[in-house]
Parts: structure tokens; C-alpha cells; sequence
């Protein structure tokens, strides 16, 4: 415990042995229900986190469950481009309303709460773990069977206020082969395991490229660590991603619901046995 303990653990960052993380648990709004909420998390950014968050969503749809998106990167929101969601969020006087993508998954995003797409968000930290926790608290979320949250990348804010306020099933983390990625990686997955908060996967994205004529495999970004980080930390389920210049193209057209995503199938169904 710190020397200047004042015994209100919302307005402390330590991790001390006093600190019960199930008191700090937000409730969802009163009209919400949601069955399993998963966090994307990543050491550093541009590894793919959002594109990862968006295929698990999608996977999780199509097979018949609903999904929910929280956008937790509030100064890099790029959920709504890849679902190529243009129209607004609106308030009634319940609450939040998210917008559908078209496959039918619900997601709330700040630039679907801004008047441009482009204009910054130009707010210090706490303000901003704030935006993230009324995502969960005023935002009617309905009949979510499994809610994706797409973290902002590191171990800021944000990470430890979704960790600490939303009942977690568990993280997945999501990195890319280069090596200092894989070093800032374990820096996110001791973050969870020092919260309690279990790892659910791995993903490495951008582990290969498949050439499309002779199907050789190379490793542009270097060696995979994965499976070594995997078997460190006791992480059961690894799943590897090829660069694919389809799967970007169909980010920037707003199509990720069209991509098949069959390197995340055994993370899909191991999500299914784990939150069922
Ligand atoms: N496996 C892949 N093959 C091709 N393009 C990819 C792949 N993974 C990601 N990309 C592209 O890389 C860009 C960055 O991906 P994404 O936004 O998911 O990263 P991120 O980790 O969420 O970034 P940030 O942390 O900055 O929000 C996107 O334009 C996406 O289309």
C-alpha cells in the first residue's frame, strides 16, 4: 500500500494487495445486457489490433451471435472505417444508441460522436478513460452475446480503467515478428496477469506472406517469437496472420465483415468453450 493511501482505489493507479478489483467494477446501463466482454489488447501500435478486434466481431456474428464493438482508442478510432460506418450515434433520453454495421454488429465509436471523421480529440488522459467508461455505462447495449473492446496500444489509462471497471472474460493480445514488438508485447500480457485478468490468445499479425503463385511462405518482419511468448506465460491459443493485401484493402473500402478470417477460427470456437 502506498504511504499516502487514502483508501479510494479510483483515484489510484497502484497495484497493492489491498486493492479488490472487483470493486471497482462499473454496472452497464440499466437496459444493457451482455454476456462476455473481451479486451484487444496490444504493446504497440499499428500491429493490427483493430483489424483483429473487427474479424473476431465478425467471426463471432456469423455464427450466429451477437457482437458489440467498443472503440476504446479514442484518439485513433478506426473501427467505423473498417465497418464503413458512416452515420452518426444518437442519444434519446434513455441513453446512448450504438449503429449497426451492416452484418448487424453494434458499435460505439467517438468519431461516431464527432461532427468530422477528422477532427482530434485533444483531451488529457483521465478525460479520456472516461469517454471509454461511459461507452460502457451510458450506451444501451443490447442482447450482446460478445462485446470486442478495441484498446488503445501500451499499458496507459485507458487500459487500466477498462481492466480495472468492465467485467472482463479475459484479453487477447494481439502483435506483429519483429522483435522489440515482442518484447513490448510481454509488457502487456504481465500487465493482465498482474491484474488477474486471463489471456485468452495470442495473435501475431503480419507473421507471413504467402506467395500467391508457388504458396512458399516468408517471414518479411523476421522470425515469429510467438510461440515462445505463448509457452512463457502459459497462453494456450496461438493464431498467426499473413500480410494480405485483400484483408487491407477491405479495411480501407469499410468491407471487414466480407473477410474470411479462417486463421482465427480455433481463437473463435476457443472463445465460444471459454464464455458459454
Ligand atoms: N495482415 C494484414 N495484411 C494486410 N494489411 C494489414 C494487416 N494487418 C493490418 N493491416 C493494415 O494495417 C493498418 C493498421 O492496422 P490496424 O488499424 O488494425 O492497427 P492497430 O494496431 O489497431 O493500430 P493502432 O494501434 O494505431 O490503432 C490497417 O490499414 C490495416 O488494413
Amino acid at each position: 500500500m502506498s504511504e499516502n493511501c487514502n483508501h479510494d482505489c479510483s483515484s489510484c493507479g497502484e497495484t497493492c494487495k489491498d486493492r479488490d478489483p472487483k470493486s471497482m467494477l462499473q454496472a452497464p446501463h440499466e437496459m444493457s445486457s451482455i454476456k462476455n466482454v473481451i479486451a484487444v489488447v496490444s504493446g504497440k501500435g499499428g500491429v493490427g489490433k483493430s483489424l483483429v478486434t473487427s474479424l473476431l466481431a465478425s467471426s463471432m456474428q456469423k455464427k450466429g451471435y451477437h457482437s458489440a464493438v467498443i472503440d476504446a482508442d479514442i484518439t485513433g478510432p478506426s473501427i467505423p472505417k473498417a465497418f464503413g460506418i458512416h452515420e452518426k450515434a444518437y442519444a434519446n433520453e434513455m441513453g446512448l444508441i450504438p449503429v449497426k454495421s451492416r452484418g448487424g454488429i453494434d458499435v460505439m465509436s467517438i468519431n461516431l460522436l464527432l461532427d468530422n471523421d477528422t477532427d482530434p480529440v485533444l483531451w488529457r488522459g483521465p478525460i479520456i478513460a472516461g469517454a471509454v467508461s461511459q461507452f460502457w455505462t451510458d450506451v444501451i447495449w443490447e442482447n450482446v452475446d460478445y462485446m470486442f473492446v478495441d484498446m488503445p496500444p501500451g499499458t496507459g489509462d485507458v487500459p487500466l480503467t477498462v481492466f480495472q471497471s468492465l467485467p472482463l472474460k479475459g484479453i487477447i493480445v494481439v502483435t506483429s515478428p519483429q522483435e522489440l514488438v515482442s518484447v513490448i508485447v510481454e509488457k502487456a500480457v504481465k500487465m493482465a496477469e498482474m491484474m488477474n485478468i486471463p489471456v485468452l490468445g495470442i495473435v501475431e499479425n503480419m507473421s507471413y506472406f504467402e506467395c500467391p503463385d508457388c504458396k512458399s511462405r516468408h517471414s518479411i518482419f523476421g522470425e515469429s517469437h510467438i510461440d515462445e511468448i505463448a509457452a512463457r506465460h502459459g497462453i494456450v491459443s496461438v493464431s498467426k496472420l499473413p500480410i494480405d493485401p485483400a484483408i487491407a484493402s477491405a479495411c480501407d473500402k469499410g468491407e471487414i465483415e466480407a473477410v474470411d478470417a479462417p486463421w482465427l477460427a480455433e481463437l473463435s470456437a476457443s472463445l465460444e468453450k471459454i464464455c458459454n
